[in-house]
């Protein structure tokens, strides 16, 4: 099955967030609050808000912060570069799914060896959030996909119409934040990539 991931813009409120997010989890893998610029305790409010606005929590994500994972008894956790190491990680996960980002082939086996669950790569093609930064392209997210035993999850600058591409250059799903977040109707975006991964299936 691919998946659907959604991650917060760092630009709205979480609460707006939520908002949405109570709207589109019927068709979404995985929600995740990635929000460098915030403290601990809002990145946890986030999460009791994605929580009492009826997101299970096996399908919430915090970036960077297991222990809010943990604490909060989510799925999931997103590691970046510049996180702390996976491997000490792994081994107290207690059941946490845990995910890292990804920009070379090389670290993608360092972090599939290290026991990461998923991986993301990118950015795949242009986009806003890496504006200025070349595209790392489909050429090399065909070559981590092929390097690892573990899902790999393509991100930057994906919409409905780069969902096939991607498929098939190897990727296990997309993750994206414009083209839900940002749609005059993120119900009807989230629905359509969904209704498109899972004619992939
Ligand atoms: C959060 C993020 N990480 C990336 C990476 O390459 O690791 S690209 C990216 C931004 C994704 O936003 P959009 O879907 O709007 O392009």
């Amino acid at each position: 099955m691919y998946e659907l991931h959604v991650i917060s813009d760092g630009i709205m409120t979480l609460t707006q967030f939520a908002e949405i997010a109570a709207r589109i989890h019927p068709f979404v893998t995985a929600i995740h609050i990635r929000e460098r610029q915030r403290t601990a305790i809002e990145i946890w409010n986030g999460v009791q808000e994605l929580l009492s606005n009826g997101i299970p929590p096996e399908k919430i994500t915090v970036n960077d912060r297991l222990d809010i994972a943990w604490a909060c008894g989510i799925g999931s956790a997103h590691l970046a570069t510049h996180s702390i190491p996976l491997q000490p990680l792994v081994r107290l996960s207690h059941g946490l799914r845990i995910g890292r980002s990804v920009h070379t082939v090389e670290e993608a086996r360092e972090c599939a060896t290290a026991g990461a669950d998923y991986l993301f790569f990118g950015h795949v093609y242009d986009s806003e959030s890496k504006r200025g930064l070349k595209p790392r392209g489909l050429r090399q997210l065909h070559e981590v996909t092929a390097a690892v035993p573990i899902p790999v999850i393509a991100i930057g600058g994906i919409g409905l119409d780069q969902i096939d591409e991607v498929l098939d250059y190897g990727a296990q799903g997309i993750a994206v934040i414009s083209s839900i977040l940002h749609a005059v109707n993120p119900v009807k975006a989230a629905q359509q990539m969904t209704e498109k991964l899972n004619e992939r299936r």
